[in-house]
This record gives C-alpha cells, sequence and structure tokens, in this order.
C-alpha cells in the first residue's frame, strides 16, 4: 500500500526546516499523537526533527480510545522517561494537566509552546481548545506563515498559531492500515470495501462482539465479507433490484469506528509496540 502521495522529498525537507526554525521561538513543544494509534501516528523523524528540545506527547482523542490501554501507555511512556498527558481536545480534558504539566517542566512566566503532529491528530482543534476560541485563521501548510502569531491562553502559555503538520510513517503496511481506519490518511488510498472489511477483521481480532453487538448479526457469522453483506441487509443499504450496496454499508462501518459508536477502542497497545 503507497500512502506517499501527499508528501514527497521537497516537501517533508522544507516542512522540517519550517519546523526546526520555529524551534528556536519556543521552550517546548507539544507533540500530538492520536490515543488510538500512539505508534502509527507518530512522524517516524520526529526525534531528529525535535533534538533536544522538551517535549510533552500528547495523546490526543483519548475519549475514543479504550481507557484501560491509555493506562498502559501512560505507564509505558512514564517508564521511558517521556512526559506525556491524555487529552479530550474537543471537551478540554487533560487541558488543566497540561497546562501544570508545562509550568513544571518550564519554569517561567511566559511559556512559548509549537504544536506538531501528523495530519488529522487534532492540532486545529487544540489550539482553539486552548486560545477559547472556533478557528484559527493561518492556514497550516507549511512554509506559508509570513509572520509569527502567539495565541494567549491566559494561563502563561503562548502557543504559536501554526502547527508543524508533519508526514505519517509510510513503510509499515499495518501502520498505514491503522492510519486509514482513523482517517490521517485519505481513503481514496484503498478502497471503502476493502478498507470495511479490514477494519472488520481488526476489530473482530480486538473483540469479536464489537461488531456482532452494534450491527446486532448472529453470532456464527466468521467472515468479514459476509458481515459486511449482512451489515447492508440489516440497514438497508440496497441498490436498484434489492442488490446489496456494500460499499454503503463500507461507509457506516468506517464512520462509526472513527465516531466511537462501536465503543472506545485502541487499535494498538505498547506491548505490540
Ligand atoms: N473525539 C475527538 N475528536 C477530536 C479530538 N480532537 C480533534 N478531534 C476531531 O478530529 C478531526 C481533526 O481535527 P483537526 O483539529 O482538524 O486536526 P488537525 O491535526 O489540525 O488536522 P490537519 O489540518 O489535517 O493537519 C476533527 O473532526 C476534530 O473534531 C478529540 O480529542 N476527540
Amino acid at each position: 500500500m503507497n500512502i506517499n502521495i501527499n508528501w514527497y522529498p521537497g516537501h517533508m525537507k522544507k516542512t522540517t526546516e519550517s519546523i526546526k526554525s520555529n524551534l528556536k521561538l519556543v521552550d517546548i513543544v507539544y507533540e500530538l499523537l492520536d490515543a488510538r494509534i500512539p505508534y502509527s501516528s507518530q512522524n517516524p523523524s520526529i526525534n531528529s526533527i525535535l533534538g533536544q528540545k522538551k517535549r510533552i506527547t500528547i495523546l490526543n482523542k483519548s475519549d475514543l480510545a479504550d481507557p484501560n490501554i491509555n493506562n498502559k501507555w501512560m505507564k509505558c511512556y512514564n517508564n521511558n522517561g517521556i512526559d506525556c498527558v491524555f487529552l479530550n481536545s474537543l471537551n478540554g480534558n487533560g487541558i488543566d494537566e497540561l497546562v501544570n504539566l508545562t509550568k513544571k517542566i518550564i519554569d517561567k512566566n511566559m511559556i512559548k509552546v509549537m504544536i506538531v503532529g501528523i495530519p488529522n491528530v487534532g492540532k486545529s482543534t487544540l489550539i482553539n481548545r486552548i486560545a477559547n476560541r472556533k478557528s484559527t485563521k493561518t492556514g497550516n501548510k507549511p512554509g506559508i506563515t509570513k509572520s509569527i502569531q502567539w495565541i494567549n491562553s491566559n494561563n502563561g502559555i503562548y502557543l504559536l498559531d501554526t502547527p508543524g503538520v508533519l508526514w505519517p510513517k509510510f513503510e509499515e503496511e499495518n501502520v498505514g492500515l491503522n492510519l486509514a481506519f482513523v482517517g490521517s490518511i485519505k481513503d481514496e488510498i484503498l478502497d471503502t470495501v476493502t478498507l470495511s472489511l479490514k477494519l472488520i477483521d481488526k476489530l473482530n481480532t480486538i473483540n469479536k462482539m464489537l461488531v456482532i453487538r452494534r450491527y446486532d448479526l448472529e453470532n456464527s457469522i466468521s467472515d468479514s465479507y459476509v458481515t459486511l453483506e449482512n451489515i447492508a441487509i440489516k440497514r438497508g443499504c440496497l441498490l436498484k433490484g434489492s442488490i446489496i450496496d456494500l460499499e454503503k454499508a463500507a461507509n457506516i462501518v468506517i464512520d462509526d469506528f472513527r465516531k466511537g459508536l462501536l465503543g472506545r477502542i485502541s487499535l494498538e497497545s505498547p506491548q505490540e509496540g
């Protein structure tokens, strides 16, 4: 699976240079990851890009991830000496902890922060949450910002208003799938039906009842294709002539997963990493 459609070496070099030049302006970096896939959602070159700069790893969208596995990741990060906070940028859960941790690490009245992360991980949402406003004005394409703007959060934290958009991992098939499941890479890379079949397989390895319960299916179905057909029937996804509309059913499954309607599900746990 080739997911390298939006990133090419020149683009990556520009991004890296832009982030490195902004690093000089800040005291600390918030590295945003998706709590459902902390390994897959980490940029592969992050350590060399950030160098020795202080960093807090934020596991965002923690409201969508399994709380027990969140705890395991927390232990894993703590054991490795990594400062880490779980966050829900939509409702602000975890922000106070983040601010307190930032102040513990950087002993200054005015702390300057840059947010970095791969697409769709929640960078703009977090900026807006911290800034208490509805939308960020600046585009987040690397290198387009002419003047540096700071967002004052009223508690001594000053956020650089342009987050660093990093590229995802390209090499591992499994990582590509995880990124596609959560919507961090474009859906066109895999057709929707194939993606949903792979998602059903993945969900079944986590807990066989997740899909069965959500769509009120027979316990005995084991094949993901038959499962999808049954979901289509249950949800009335039919084309003219009563032909099953698999694509519609596939979109339902993918959307339900992304919205957390199948439950709080983590696709990666620290043991696997
Ligand atoms: N459930 C949940 N959804 C979130 C959270 N944070 C962000 N989102 C959603 O995730 C989607 C992507 O959020 P953005 O803030 O646009 O992500 P981004 O990293 O700025 O994305 P790019 O602009 O592509 O780099 C949006 O639909 C947000 O509403 C969170 O903590 N929990």
